[in-house]
């Protein structure tokens, strides 16, 4: 029996892809083989000795100490592209939201009193104060160009806006998936330069932190929007908020209020919704919980953040030795060691790496004596050894 751990509630189209006679999934529960999680901070979080995987349900994997589980040999899984569409949705939304002002023109609609007659005079005095723009012939600037930066890029074409990307991590597969209207920029400067909506489509890591910074704002153009469905921490809020108060920006929509800009005019801060549709939440909840599982059941590996992809086909009536190990030289040849040593034939083996981590599966047509896996489990760089019967 396999147990899982949720940090967060898991859409149950995921949970139904671990079949109750073989798992165990609860919210409180000792010594889990994985972790099942959404945006739970596991920061600081004790790691049981058991676990074995950590699927994220999710695009983004700040919330997890990925550098801490790749020194235990636990993979990190996530499910990318899974709710790219509702995160696209979101934006678009946002910018409707600021160029048409209605935010503040929903709140003066809320505060109308009187008979509908005197509703109605108010409306018609006071609509002249949230005058809008519209989208076609404006230009939108994406930073980050992947699952979700790229849908954006091409929703905003349909819309007839003019759009300008920055990604020099773009896949091939991203870049064959734009557009062909979307013009590329050789820098950040450049998209911020040319464009009236900016919107952030990057993961939260060192080289993306504060991106949009004072020192940035002065190269916008006057009048921008900007965009942050990303996370928090890559928008300077506090030189936003300033910037709106000189009329630098015309208005912010981001995904992640806080004391200073929940109150804040031109502001519309939304309480982490981008994902929160029940197709994103199935898809996510589908996509990882499937690859843990397979991770689990035969030590196959597809969308870890930190480990190789590897898929290798379980030959019958074999046993699967598992070994994460660091990525120097011998490492193979000493497992392979061991393993004759004891007498165990090999019948398959597949080994791959992704920077520092090594990761091997090997089919051996007998079982695996417990010294042999404790020998190798002993060898030097060898950081997690299990066997699949
Ligand atoms: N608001 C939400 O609920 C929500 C939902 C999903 C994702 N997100 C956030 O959005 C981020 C992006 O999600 P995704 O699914 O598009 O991920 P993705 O991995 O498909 O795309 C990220 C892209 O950013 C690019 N990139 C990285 N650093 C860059 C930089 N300095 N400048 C320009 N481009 C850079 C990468 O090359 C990649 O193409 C996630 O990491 C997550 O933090 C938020
Ligand atoms: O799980 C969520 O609601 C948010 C997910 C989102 O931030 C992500 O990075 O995929």
């Amino acid at each position: 029996m396999y147990k899982i751990l949720t940090l967060n509630n898991i859409s149950v189209a995921g949970l139904e892809k671990l079949p109750r006679e073989r798992y165990e999934v609860a919210s409180e529960i000792q010594h889990p083989d994985a972790i099942l999680l959404r945006s739970f901070k596991m920061h600081g979080m004790e790691i049981p000795k058991s676990l074995k995987a950590v699927g994220r349900a999710g695009a983004g994997v700040n919330n997890i100490p990925v550098e801490d589980m790749s020194k235990r040999g636990i993979p990190v899984f996530n499910a990318p592209g899974a709710n790219s569409n509702a995160v696209k949705e979101l934006v678009i939304a946002g910018m409707l939201i600021a160029c048409r002002n209605i935010g503040p023109a929903w709140d003066f609609a809320r505060g109308l009193e009187g008979t509908d007659a005197e509703i109605s005079k108010q409306v018609e005095a006071g609509k002249k104060n949230f005058g809008g723009y519209e989208l076609p012939g404006r230009t939108l600037g994406v930073i980050g160009l992947g699952a979700i930066g790229g849908r954006v890029a091409n929703a905003a074409i349909s819309l007839g806006m003019n759009v300008i990307g920055f990604d020099p991590g773009i896949t091939v597969e991203g870049a064959w998936a734009l557009d062909a209207g979307v013009r590329k920029a050789a820098s950040i400067d450049e998209v911020l330069t040319h464009s009236d909506f900016v919107t952030f489509h990057v993961p939260l890591v060192d080289a993306t932190r504060d991106l949009i910074n004072a020192d940035r704002l002065k190269r916008m153009r006057d009048g921008v929007v900007i965009l942050n469905f990303a996370r928090d921490g890559i928008v300077d809020d506090k030189a936003v908020v300033e910037a709106i108060a000189s009329g630098k920006v015309y208005g912010y929509v981001c995904d992640f209020p806080s004391n200073l800009l929940k109150d804040t005019p031109k502001v519309v801060s939304l309480p982490h919704l981008g994902a929160s549709t029940r197709e994103a939440e199935e898809n996510c909840a589908v996509m990882v919980a499937e690859q843990v599982r397979d991770y689990l059941e035969t030590g196959n590996i597809v969308n870890s953040v930190n480990f190789p992809e590897v898929i290798m086909p379980r030959a019958e009536n074999c046993y699967r030795l598992v070994v994460v190990n660091s990525n120097v030289p011998n490492m193979l040849g000493q497992i392979s060691t061991k393993l004759a040593d004891t007498g165990v034939n090999i019948h398959d083996m597949l080994n791959k790496s992704k920077g520092e981590l090594a990761y091997t599966l090997v089919d051996v047509d007998q079982a695996i004596p417990e010294s042999c896996v404790a020998d190798i489990e002993a060898i030097d760089g060898v950081l997690a050894v299990r066997v699949i019967d």
